[in-house]
């Protein structure tokens, strides 16, 4: 049975937290970049992330953090992952993961004329740079960096690197099961697309953006069963 990754992002409220993981999510986003409407300060994300149960991962979204920055997190609260959103070196981003010894995501921000060979060099590039490289997370090019619920081309996603990545930008319940369908990403992430307002998630936005992943996933199973059948007469 196929299970697509679920994260959401931009964690600000207790009972946000508790309603995705009842709903199955896999990992939550805590952003500390201090110009977002989703910003928590490393103490609340401490008190948030202590109400996570197992396996379910804790992320920390960064957006061209000092090591500093960093380590106060990775400190304070169960990091399980990094999240580089912003202009960060390749360099800085290895140097970053090796100091405080925790997994990162590249987020790779797409614009309408990003050559799809790019995002396979990049990924390429960084998984030779550093063991603690997890994979690209792939978000729509915004001068505000992220969080915007912006849509990208998923067609410029390469085919090959597809079951790796992490599908993001401007997904909601109203194109999540095409995009899963589509893309087959291994994971997806959102924010926008499950909020009221910035920073405060709607429960019921949650459970309806989970059962379309799900829904998606079955469609996959299904096809693939069906191309299975068929290739063995
Ligand atoms: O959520 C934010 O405020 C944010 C700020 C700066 C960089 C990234 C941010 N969020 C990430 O943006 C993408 C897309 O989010 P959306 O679903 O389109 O709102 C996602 O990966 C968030 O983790």
């Amino acid at each position: 049975m196929r299970r697509t990754r679920i994260k959401i992002c931009g964690i600000t409220r207790e009972q946000d937290l508790r309603a995705a993981v009842e709903q199955g999510a896999d990992a939550l986003g805590f952003v500390f970049y201090p110009k977002s409407p989703r910003y928590v300060t490393p103490e609340r994300a401490a008190e948030l992330c202590a109400l996570l149960p197992p396996f379910v991962s804790g992320v920390a979204l960064f957006v061209n953090p000092t090591l500093d920055e960093v380590r106060a997190v990775a400190s304070s609260m169960p990091l399980g992952l990094i999240q580089f959103h912003g202009d960060e070196t390749i360099e800085e981003c290895a140097a970053i993961a090796a100091a405080v010894q925790r997994p990162f995501v590249r987020a790779y921000r797409i614009k309408p004329d990003t050559p799809p060979a790019a995002l396979l060099e990049c990924e390429s590039a960084y998984r030779a740079a550093s063991p603690w490289f997890s994979g690209l997370l792939l978000d729509t090019w915004v001068d505000a960096y992220g969080g915007a619920g912006k849509v990208f081309d998923w067609s410029l996603i390469p085919k090959e690197l597809a079951p790796r990545v992490v599908l993001s930008g401007g997904l909601s319940v109203h194109n999540v099961l095409e995009a899963t369908a589509r893309v087959r990403p291994f994971a997806v992430d959102i924010s926008s697309g499950v909020e009221e307002a910035k920073g405060i998630k709607d429960a019921r936005k949650i459970a309806a953006f989970v059962a379309a992943v799900r829904a998606a996933d079955a469609t996959i199973d299904s096809e693939s069963h069906h191309d299975h059948e068929s290739s063995h007469p």
